[in-house]
């Protein structure tokens, strides 16, 4: 595991006033394990200067908080990665959502509010619980099994691509390109061209599947389509705001019901928590949505002279919000570093905050309360049987492998 310096590194000098700090949020080092290095950042300052790569950077849950609201000035159009698209080529063409500011920004949010919504979540909660339950008595009946291969990876896949109306074939694609998306907000290193090699072949199919008339009739991705023309966006727009949901849709899902898996495994007695009352399983995702924070960090462009903290920031400077760090800040959380299902999680930044917040959190929270709700009914001890391993990522915090024994109720 190296953590040499990515070739064309830079060391900056911190500007006056700020804390600067020697670590690399993008090295294997870091990336295995994060949380010293989000501690030293919270204790430094309410914003700190990250020498390697010329960037501020804020952890501690206020001032993420801050910048996560202020999408006027800490703006999401300039690229919500390292890079800056006032300055440099997107590698593709920018999200109409996640890298746009408002207005058009909100005309994009509006058309899939149309569809994305409670109403939406309601009609799907029936069939995504008896897959769940399907799913979980196959592989506890298994007893051995890898948690992430064949449970927080197979019920996603299983469940989003159906009701997106992809097609059955080359559903393998989803994983490498949603890796290479958060790996490519990151800067220039091994993983971020590892994860371009392997995704730029997905990438093909990906956008071949978002192209109007392709997805099946009646699905979401049609859907999104219809009222995307009906509000005059072009072929390649309904295409591109259908890509979002592809990008962020799978990888998110796939970390945040294998970090749950992991917690309950590590916290036999939250697991007992849970049997003891599954309606529990949705709190029980939010907390692991707080805890692990699948999503680790976002960008946001200062759009003019501003300040966070008292500290000047220059036109033009990247923020980087570390969202796992905040949402394990002790200013804002009892026992922060504890895994907790009977804490009220709620107002934590797993899923951002703000005019960006995730559009998919409902559908998210539906996949990790379906399948912790099967586990807690069919499954009687879920035992670790090896060590986790991690899979790193610029941006996303999961698991690469879980060994894990199931114990059928
Ligand atoms: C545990 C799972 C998930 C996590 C932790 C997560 C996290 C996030 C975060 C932190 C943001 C804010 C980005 C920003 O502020 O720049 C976001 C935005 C977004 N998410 Fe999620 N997400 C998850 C699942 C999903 C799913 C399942 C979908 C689609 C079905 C989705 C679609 C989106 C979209 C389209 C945006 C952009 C919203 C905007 O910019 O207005 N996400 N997500
Ligand atoms: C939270 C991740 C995310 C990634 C990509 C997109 C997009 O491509 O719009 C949206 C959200």
């Amino acid at each position: 595991m190296s953590n040499a310096l990515p070739a064309e590194t830079t060391w900056t000098i911190a500007p006056e006033g700020v804390p600067g700090l020697d670590l690399d949020p993008f090295s294997d080092y870091f990336l295995t394990d994060p949380y010293l290095g989000h501690a030293a950042m919270r204790d430094a300052g309410p914003v700190v200067w990250l020498e390697r790569y010329g960037i501020y950077a804020v952890a501690r849950y206020k001032e993420v908080s801050e910048v996560l609201a202020n999408h006027a000035i800490f703006v999401s159009s300039r690229g919500v990665g390292i890079s800056d698209f006032a300055k440099n080529k997107p590698w593709r063409p920018p999200s109409l959502l996640l890298e746009a500011d408002p207005p058009e920004h909100t005309e994009a949010r509006a058309v899939v509010t149309r569809i994305m919504n409670p109403k939406l979540i309601r009609s799907l909660k029936e069939s995504f619980q008896a897959h769940a339950d399907t799913v979980v008595v196959e592989v506890a009946a298994r007893g051995h099994i890898d948690g992430v291969k064949d449970l927080a990876e197979r019920y996603p896949l299983e469940v989003f691509p159906d009701w997106v109306g992809l097609d059955k074939d080359g559903r393998e694609n989803l994983l490498p390109y949603g890796s290479m998306v958060f790996n490519t907000f990151g800067p220039i290193n091994r993983l971020y061209e590892e994860a371009l090699e392997k995704g730029s072949k997905a990438a093909v199919w990906i956008m071949e599947q978002c192209a109007p008339g392709r997805p099946a009739p009646g699905g979401f991705g049609a859907q999104v389509h219809a009222e995307a023309a009906a509000v005059g966006y072009t072929e390649d727009e309904q295409a591109r705001l259908l890509r979002s949901f592809l990008s962020a849709g799978v990888d998110t899902t796939v970390h945040g019901i294998g970090s749950a898996l992991h917690a309950l495994a590590a916290n036999p007695g939250q697991f007992e928590l849970l049997k003891a009352d599954p309606t529990r399983a949705r709190a029980t995702f939010e907390e692991t949505v707080r805890h692990a924070a699948p999503v680790q960090t976002f960008f946001r462009t200062a759009n003019e002279d501003t300040q966070i903290g008292g500290i000047s920031i220059p036109e033009g400077s990247k923020v980087l919000m570390f969202l796992a760090a905040a949402n394990r800040d002790p200013r804002e959380w009892e026992n922060p570093d504890d895994f907790e299902i009977m804490r009220r999680a709620n107002g934590h930044v797993g899923f951002g905050f703000g005019i960006h917040a995730c559009l998919g959190q409902m559908l998210a929270r539906l996949e990790g309360e379906c399948v912790l709700n099967s586990l807690a009914r069919l499954v009687d001890k879920i035992e670790m049987t090896g060590e986790a391993e991690i899979q790193l990522n610029n941006t996303l915090r999961g698991l690469e492998r879980l060994p894990l024994r199931l114990t059928p109720a």
